[in-house]
């Protein structure tokens, strides 16, 4: 796995060859006065200096106190974070998007674009968690992800290792914002960061590195996203989708009118949703459309077969009323796509036996939910964040506009019943 990996990306490729591209655009919060124990090193410094990862970040400051005090809006410095995170998240994983479409490797048998996808995955999750340590000093970090590094710790991942190390390390110093670089061991404790269990009580960041992965893979939409819980609730969601237009989709199939492409939406709870720019254009308030007649409305739903029963959702569409052909995008893009009216509807129902994962969701949902929107289960009911790792679902997930919800409901529940009675094919 590590030499198809070394093949495909070997370090100092094509990141080298870019030129290099302006900082990020979010500045670090005003009362970041204090920064953790990292060890710093001069920007001439050679990469994999030994950093070691600090297991905790000292309690400098609360960031309840701050986010909460003398008329900043709630969250502001965490939000401000998680932007910061995933716009240099996003940085490395389009340069790799960018790496693997160059490249030949979809159609050659020995080099795996899922070992690449991997990849990028632990190189955008280090990254993240890097960005919230760095930017948030309040006490404890607790983050919910997809990765850890157990197979990274095996010996014949060494390869892939210093590769990821290197991408990381790249990344950051193209970025600008910290002085800093990352060892090894640095990078596998980083990634471990992610094996929070999350749960009802204190606070978690909730991650998935690289949100539809096989639309990444396929040059297609996929998404950064990453949210806070607070005792159990969503109280902030950042989804990056570096494919998909700034703009409307106007014919919603994936294209726009605009051309800048990178879209940044966010939410806090309470405050709204809005989307900017990756690279931070002012930011723009979005909301959910205003269809109230599902004639009119048209709806979003996975790109993958195997993520969801297109035969479930064609008959929940048909029962209602839609006329629309199915809008088929990879990723949490769905949720930002739908929270700022390019659709009307988002429908996912996964094939029996899979579990939700919190990472799948919460962003996504925040997204909406603070566009006007509504996110439920197929009974209708509000997702529950606080479960651990997993969603508790009935069914499937749901968002719409409140207009259509009620009728949308309805037909989830008929499709739903008649599709269990149906006789099962031998
Ligand atoms: N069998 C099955 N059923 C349902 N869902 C699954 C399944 N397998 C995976 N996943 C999860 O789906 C995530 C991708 O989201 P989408 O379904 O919206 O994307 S896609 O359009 O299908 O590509 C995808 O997220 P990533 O793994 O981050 O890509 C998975 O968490
Ligand atoms: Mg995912």
């Amino acid at each position: 796995m590590a030499s198809r990996v070394g093949l495909l990306l070997a370090p100092s490729s094509s990141l080298a060859r870019n030129p290099p591209r302006a900082r990020l655009p979010y500045p670090l919060p005003s009362h970041h006065l204090g920064r953790p124990t990292y060890r710093r090193f001069a920007s001439s410094a050679p990469l994999r200096s030994p950093l070691w990862w600090p297991r905790q970040a000292p309690p400098l400051f609360s960031a309840r106190a701050m986010s909460g005090s003398a008329g900043s809006p709630p969250y502001a410095a965490e939000l401000a974070a998680a932007k910061k995170a995933v716009a240099l998240a996003a940085r490395l994983c389009q340069t790799v998007q960018q790496e693997i479409l160059q490249s030949d490797i979809q159609s050659k048998a020995d080099k795996s674009p899922v070992t690449v996808a991997d990849y990028v995955h632990v190189g955008s999750q280090v990254l993240v968690s890097l960005a919230l340590n760095m930017e948030v000093t309040s006490g404890s970090f607790s983050m919910v992800a997809e990765e850890d590094s157990e197979d990274l710790r095996k010996d014949s991942a060494e390869e892939i290792l210093e590769h990821i190390t290197d991408l990381v390390n790249e990344t950051l110093a193209e970025d600008g914002s910290y002085n800093i670089t990352l060892s090894k061991e640095g990078i596998l404790s980083a990634i471990d960061t992610g094996k929070s269990e999350g749960g009802p009580s204190g606070r978690h960041w909730v991650l998935d590195p690289i949100d539809g992965t096989k639309g990444f893979l396929r040059g297609g939409q996929y998404a950064i996203a990453l949210a806070l819980l607070d005792e159990g609730k969503v109280v902030l969601g950042v989804l990056g989708c570096p494919n998909l237009p700034l703009a409307s989709i106007s014919n919603l199939n994936g294209s726009s009118c605009g051309d800048q492409m990178g879209a940044l939406f966010s939410a806090t709870v309470g405050c709204g949703a809005e989307v900017e720019s990756l690279e931070g254009s002012p930011p723009q308030k979005i909301s959910v459309c205003t269809i109230d007649n599902p004639v009119n409305a048209s709806f979003f739903e996975s790109y993958e077969g195997a993520h969801t029963m297109h035969d479930l959702t064609g008959s929940i569409a048909e029962k209602l009323g839609v006329q629309a052909p199915p809008v088929r995008i990879d990723s949490q893009a769905k949720y930002g796509a739908l929270a700022r009216g390019d659709g009307a509807i988002y429908l996912r129902f996964p094939h029996k036996g899979y579990k939700e994962k919190i990472w799948d969701h919460a962003a996504g949902a925040i997204v909406v939910t603070e566009a006007g929107g509504v996110v439920t289960d197929a009974s209708g009911n509000d997702l529950d964040f606080s479960k651990g790792r997993f969603l508790d679902v009935d069914t499937g997930i749901i968002a719409t506009n409140k207009q259509l919800m009620p009728s949308l409901l309805k037909s989830v529940q008929e499709a739903i019943k008649e599709k269990s009675q149906a006789p099962s094919p031998l």
